[in-house]
């Protein structure tokens, strides 16, 4: 896997390795001595994925400090839009966006460190989305900001949410998230 940097500290998007023959595909998504050659995180507590219709947005998530944690997503299959926010106050990208499309045709992966919004759209029908979090799920610290206040141009009107993540608040600049 060959790991590179973004613009913004602690987000980097990996690209995996595909192995290919006349069985199949063979992928590798974690490997404790290229993430920790590339500071990161490899020691995860939680994993799950996600199945999705095609046009599904879910997002956009974090959790609060101290449950707050460093998060690898890849698809497994299917494509999405990945999206991702700055929520640190003091950093230099505050308030910024990030994209870019994980698919089971270009194997990129995405580490998210702590401070950020997740979300994303799946661009096909049974898109299944894989994460692996630093820290358990913990309902009283999860937070979300609404997808459509911070900017970005989604490539779709009106996607299918659940109730949850339509309510949230409007993305904030004079808030302290992180
Ligand atoms: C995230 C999560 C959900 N659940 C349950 C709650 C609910 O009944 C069902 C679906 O939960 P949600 O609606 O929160 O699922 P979803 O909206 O897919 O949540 C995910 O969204 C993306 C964008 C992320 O970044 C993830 O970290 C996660 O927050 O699964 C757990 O039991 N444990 C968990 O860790």
């Amino acid at each position: 896997m060959v790991i590179i940097d973004t613009k913004f500290t602690d987000l980097l998007c990996i690209d995996f390795k595909s192995f290919t023959d006349i069985r199949g595909e063979f992928v590798k998504t974690i490997h404790k001595e290229t993430f920790e050659q590339n500071k990161l995180d490899w020691n995860f507590t939680e994993s799950f994925f996600s199945k999705s219709f095609k046009n599904v947005l879910r997002g956009m998530h974090f959790q609060y400090s101290p449950a707050d944690h460093n998060k690898l997503v890849y698809v497994v299959s299917g494509k999405i839009l990945d999206v991702v926010v700055d929520l640190r106050k003091e950093s230099k990208t505050y308030g910024e966006f990030y994209s870019v499309e994980l698919s089971d045709e270009n194997r990129k992966g995405i580490y998210i460190g702590k401070g950020f919004a997740h979300g994303f759209l799946t661009l096909q029908d049974n898109s299944i989305v894989e994460y692996h979090t630093s820290t358990s799920q913990d309902r009283q610290a999860e937070g979300g900001i609404k997808w459509d206040s911070f900017g970005f141009e989604w490539p779709v009107d009106n996607p299918i949410m659940s109730e949850r993540d339509s309510s949230f608040e409007a993305f904030n600049l004079d808030k302290t998230y992180f």
